[in-house]
């Protein structure tokens, strides 16, 4: 819950990245839930420009097509922590962008200059906004879209974690499937040219494989109280 210092604490900005099944998602929301935060699910905007581009008949496999369709559709984050929403000119598309189809697309969209330009500018805007301050998270956060975070945080757990958790939410799902699966988008998004996936240099890195996500929430949030005591 958040209390009355938290409200008058100064803003503070915080990127959490990490590859896929860190649980970024999870601790970010809790966080800024916690700490009377803004929260911003950047993976969500990418899935998002992915889910128009193929609704569209957008060709995803030609980085042409999709750089001249990059600035069309107009995405909306709502960043309240406890009830995050995503729209697409004014579509609601939280639960279509979780979709196996978009999941499978959305690194080769992610990788196009433009969307990534048009996306991050759009991220930083929305930073700006956060009157009490925000936690934005994703892949190049701390590197790329806000250099001059407060707090940068990176999220590692080993692939089998990982696979180990997605394999929870999606019920029926085969482990060793969705481990590939994580390993393949995690080597594009490490791998492409603009932005890639990465640590900042002044990132804390955080090892979650053989912790509790309510422990890595706590471990987050006592980073940011620092980081705000210090300000
Ligand atoms: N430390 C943890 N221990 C166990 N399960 C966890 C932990 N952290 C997250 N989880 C669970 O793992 C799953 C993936 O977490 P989450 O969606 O937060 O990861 P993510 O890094 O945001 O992934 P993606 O980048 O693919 O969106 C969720 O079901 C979440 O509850
Ligand atoms: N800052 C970001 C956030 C996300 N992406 C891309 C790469 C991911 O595979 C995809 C989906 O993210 P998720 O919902 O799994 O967090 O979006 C990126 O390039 N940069």
């Amino acid at each position: 819950m958040e209390s009355t210092a938290a409200r008058t604490a100064p803003a503070v900005i915080v990127a959490i990245d990490g590859p896929s099944g860190t649980g970024k998602s999870s601790t970010s929301k809790a966080v800024a839930a916690q700490l009377g935060l803004s929260y911003l699910d950047t993976g969500a905007q990418y899935r998002a420009i992915t889910w128009w581009m193929v609704t569209n008949g957008i060709d995803v496999t030609d980085p042409a097509q999709i750089a001249a369709a990059a600035g069309k559709p107009e995405i909306v984050s709502g960043t309240d922590p406890s009830a995050p929403t995503i729209t697409v000119d004014g579509t609601d598309v939280a639960g279509p962008i979780r979709t196996q189809e978009v999941t499978s697309k959305v690194s080769a969209v992610s990788a196009v200059p433009e969307v990534r330009a048009r996306i991050t500018e759009l991220q930083r805007s929305i930073a700006a906004e956060a009157a009490q301050g925000i936690v934005v998270e994703g892949r190049d956060i701390g590197t790329t879209v806000l250099p001059d975070a407060d707090l940068k945080i990176f999220l590692t757990a080993s692939p089998e974690a990982r696979a180990a958790r997605r394999s929870g939410e999606l019920k029926g799902a085969d482990v060793n499937a969705t481990r590939e699966a994580l390993i393949k988008r995690d080597a594009a998004d490490s791998t492409r040219k603009t932005s890639p996936l990465a640590k900042a240099d002044d990132a804390v890195e955080v090892d979650t494989s053989d912790l509790t996500l309510q422990q890595v929430i706590e471990c987050v949030v006592t980073l940011v109280e620092e980081k705000r005591a210090a300000k």
